[in-house]
């Protein structure tokens, strides 16, 4: 696995002119496990969305370090997947080999294997032949870790994960986070639940539009960093276009 940074010079992200997340610079380190957490419209889907490269940025870059041209493997919202779309198990986790293989590479034994080997791994067995739009949310997570799995990439983006996930599904997800840890990716996931982020993930990234604190988890979850956050995410001018303030 190529050890990958995540790179940000001068980043502004939005929507339109509107800028959402602003003077962003830093790194997020070769495989390092970091949470990103923030009051709501924080920016922090803009945030991986500008990683993944949905979203271009208005200025600045974004750029990964030590992997040329791997995709990056990425899990949005619950609410932004389409689950009424007419898909197996099977076929759904099948499609993270296709940043490797491509649509049409076929599977074959070994990929059968694999494919396998994921679903074991988030206790789908005997899912396979399943439509998805009748899984409950936890199994649809698990495939969608699965999907994950396969996808084998240094860098791995969890938009909340854990969101209306039960204990026990959260636990065995929890885990496969860990393991990607051990394997030495970079994994970034947007988080609200502030014990599990002082329990599991070494490093966290505060925004609120812009970066508050940036470091070991423990430093930045003060209460006085969280306060500040609330406080600039709510003196936040929603109808402003441009930024001023220089990008330095
Ligand atoms: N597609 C879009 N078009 C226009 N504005 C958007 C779009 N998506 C997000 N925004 C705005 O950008 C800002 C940041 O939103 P974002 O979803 O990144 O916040 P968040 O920190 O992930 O919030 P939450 O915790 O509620 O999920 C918000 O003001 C939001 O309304």
């Amino acid at each position: 696995m190529s050890a990958t940074a995540i790179r940000f010079d001068g980043v502004t992200l939005g929507y339109g002119r509107r800028p959402a997340v602003h003077h962003l610079n830093g790194e997020i380190a070769a495989s390092s496990l970091t949470a990103v957490v923030g009051p709501n419209g924080a920016g922090k889907s803009t945030l991986l969305k500008g990683i993944v490269g949905t979203l271009r940025p208005l200025e600045g870059h974004i750029r990964l370090i030590g992997a040329s041209n791997v995709p990056v493997a990425y899990l949005p919202q619950a609410a932004e997947i389409d689950r009424s779309f007419p898909l197996s198990v099977y076929d759904l986790v099948a499609m993270g080999l296709w940043s490797r293989s491509g649509l049409f590479g076929g599977v074959g034994r070994k990929d059968r294997t694999k494919i396998e080997e994921a679903l074991a791994a988030v206790g789908l067995i005997g899912f396979e032949r399943r439509p998805i739009s009748t899984l409950s949310g936890g199994q649809m997570q698990r495939a969608l870790f699965a999907r994950l799995l396969l996808q084998d990439s240094p860098v791995i983006l969890l938009d909340e994960p854990f969101t209306a996930i039960d204990a026990r599904t959260t636990a065995d997800l929890l885990d496969l986070v860990r393991r990607w840890h051990a394997e030495s990716r970079t994994v970034v996931a947007v988080l609200h639940d502030l014990d599990m982020v002082k329990r599991a993930f070494p490093k966290t990234l505060l925004i609120a539009r812009e970066p508050v604190a940036w470091g070991e988890t423990q430093d930045v979850l003060s209460a006085e960093n969280l306060l500040k956050a609330r406080r600039m995410v709510e003196a936040y001018d929603p109808h402003a276009h441009e930024c001023h303030r220089s990008a330095a």
